[in-house]
């Protein structure tokens, strides 16, 4: 194995945070309709660039312009399911990474269907909290992650955890969404998969930690995450990023 390029460290997740902020990837969401704002807010504080419709007669348009696609299973409806297929072939086509956030699989048999007949399409990255991911179960040739208040990765071969966050972060709605869409702007400048995703994690993790001291609940928790998030410096991840490795 090639050490520093399957592990993953807070030197990288600098390097990579410094790499986002000057390419400005752009990263195409096809989000629930709840977050949509705090989402691009944070893809924005960390230095990407957001779009989010879900309109049918753009989507080509949008997914051809965009560096990356977020795929959210969230407040999800027949004409969402059209068009994240649409999204998802155009950017298996044009060799574009994409990530899957299986928002509430665990509450809908039809939402798991559709997120296993997505699965089999090869996504870049499957992100879901820790229900959701005890049904999706293994991921073969995807990076899987489940989120919570340690973060695990597994590429099948390679397991990484990344330490950081606030529990403030399973009180404020959308900060997994928010997550993922980070995860997508990292991996819009960074190949390996494993790494952008670990980086991507510290930086949420990290700036959550920060911010909460500054804030008094979930309310001003949110806006202070973003305001961090904008700031956060390359000495803050090496300083604070908690991410290790435990290989099978
Ligand atoms: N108790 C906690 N402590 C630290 N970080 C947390 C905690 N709970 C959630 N997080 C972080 O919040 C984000 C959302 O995770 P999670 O709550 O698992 O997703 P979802 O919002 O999809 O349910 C992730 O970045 C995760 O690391
Ligand atoms: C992201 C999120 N978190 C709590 S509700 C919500 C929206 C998800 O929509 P749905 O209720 O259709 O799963
Ligand atoms: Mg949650």
């Amino acid at each position: 194995m090639n050490e520093s390029v399957s592990r993953p460290t807070a030197a990288d997740a600098a390097e990579l945070l410094a790499r986002v902020r000057a390419r400005r990837p752009r990263v195409h969401c096809l989000m629930n309709s709840v977050v949509q704002k705090f989402t691009a807010d944070g893809i924005t504080a960390v230095g990407a660039i957001p779009s989010m419709t879900s309109s049918l007669d753009e989507i080509a348009d949008f997914v051809a312009r965009a560096d990356v696609l977020t795929v959210n299973l969230g407040t999800l409806d027949a004409e969402r399911r059209h068009v994240i297929r649409i999204a998802v072939d155009m950017a298996n086509a044009g060799g574009k990474p994409w990530i899957l956030d299986p928002v509430h699989c665990d509450y809908s048999p039809g939402r798991l269907a559709f997120a296993r007949d997505l699965i089999a399409l090869g996504p870049t990255v499957v992100r879901g909290n820790r229900a959701e991911m005890a049904l999706i179960g293994e991921v073969r040739a995807s990076l899987a992650i489940e989120t919570g208040p340690v973060d695990h990765l597994s590429d099948g071969s390679v397991q990484v955890t990344v330490e950081n966050g606030h529990v403030w972060m399973a009180g404020v709605t959308g900060t997994g969404c928010l997550s993922g869409g980070v995860i997508a702007a990292f991996l819009a400048v960074e190949g390996n998969a494993l790494k952008a995703a670990a980086a991507a994690l510290a930086t949420t993790g990290v700036a959550a930690e920060l911010a909460a001291p500054e804030a008094r609940g979930p309310g001003s928790f949110g806006i202070a995450f973003l305001d961090t998030l904008a700031s956060l410096s390359a000495d803050d991840l090496l300083k604070h990023a908690r991410i290790r490795h435990a290989t099978a």
